[in-house]
């Protein structure tokens, strides 16, 4: 039977990366979406951008939603502190073992809970199943139409603390709107925007940066 794109990603990966070695994971991806195949990981230029905040911000707990393959969730974890944490919430089950078997051979397992099921369900419940009382950085990259109300659900269920930060991926490309245009307006956020390119290619995209103010 026909194999998926993320089955070929997976096996790019443990053809060309290095057991344990999460910068040759993501190298190994890179190179598959730029000579092989495109697929909507956030890439290595938005990646630079992305490891430059997660450095900056040193999150104990991190939330990302749209697992896809696990590209994010590895670049991330890679420079996490030793007791950090990132929950990583993906609703397609088929993405959620091509990433477990990606994080597995980033050796990141011991960093990386992958949470199988739709974020409007899970945001609710991270408190009570996982004793997460806020989060320090949170990632956006799943379907650009719940950016705005999985916020929202984030604010009303206290998981973000007075310096929380929300980075989020496509702002621009496929783009998402509504969310922009709250994150700029509140009195609630202060935002920023980090102009890039759409992974591996020279459209334009960028990262959003909100800092929740309390
Ligand atoms: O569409 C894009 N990303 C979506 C990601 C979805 C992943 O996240 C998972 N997911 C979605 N919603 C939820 C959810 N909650 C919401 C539903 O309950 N809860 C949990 N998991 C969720 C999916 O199962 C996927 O694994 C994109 C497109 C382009 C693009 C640009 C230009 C082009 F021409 C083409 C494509 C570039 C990008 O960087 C992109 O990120
Ligand atoms: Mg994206």
């Amino acid at each position: 039977t026909q194999s998926t794109r993320p089955q070929r990603l997976l096996h790019a990966v443990q053809k060309n990366a290095t057991r344990g070695d999460p910068r040759s994971v993501v190298k190994a991806i890179d190179n598959f979406c730029r000579q092989k195949e495109w697929a909507m990981n956030v890439g290595d230029e938005k990646g630079c951008i992305l490891d430059s905040v997660v450095s900056e911000v040193n999150p104990v707990t991190v939330l990302e939603l749209g697992t896809y393959c696990g590209y994010s969730t590895v670049r991330i974890a890679s420079l996490l502190p030793p007791r950090a944490k990132i929950i990583t919430l993906e609703f397609n089950p088929d993405y959620a073992k091509i990433a477990r078997q990606v994080i597995a051979w980033a050796g990141l397992e011991d960093k990386i809970q992958v949470v199988e099921g739709p974020s409007g369900e899970w945001i609710p419940k991270m408190k009570e199943q996982f004793g997460v009382k806020t989060f320090d950085l949170v990632f956006l990259d799943h379907w650009k139409d719940r950016y705005l109300p999985d916020t929202k659900l984030l604010e009303d269920c206290g998981l973000l603390r007075k310096g929380s930060i929300l980075l989020a991926d496509n702002v621009i490309c496929p783009g998402t709107p509504d969310y922009l245009e709250y994150v700029r307006n509140s009195p609630r956020y202060k935002s920023q925007y980090f102009k890039s390119h759409l992974e591996y290619t020279k459209a334009e995209d960028g990262l959003e940066k909100s800092v929740f103010l309390g």
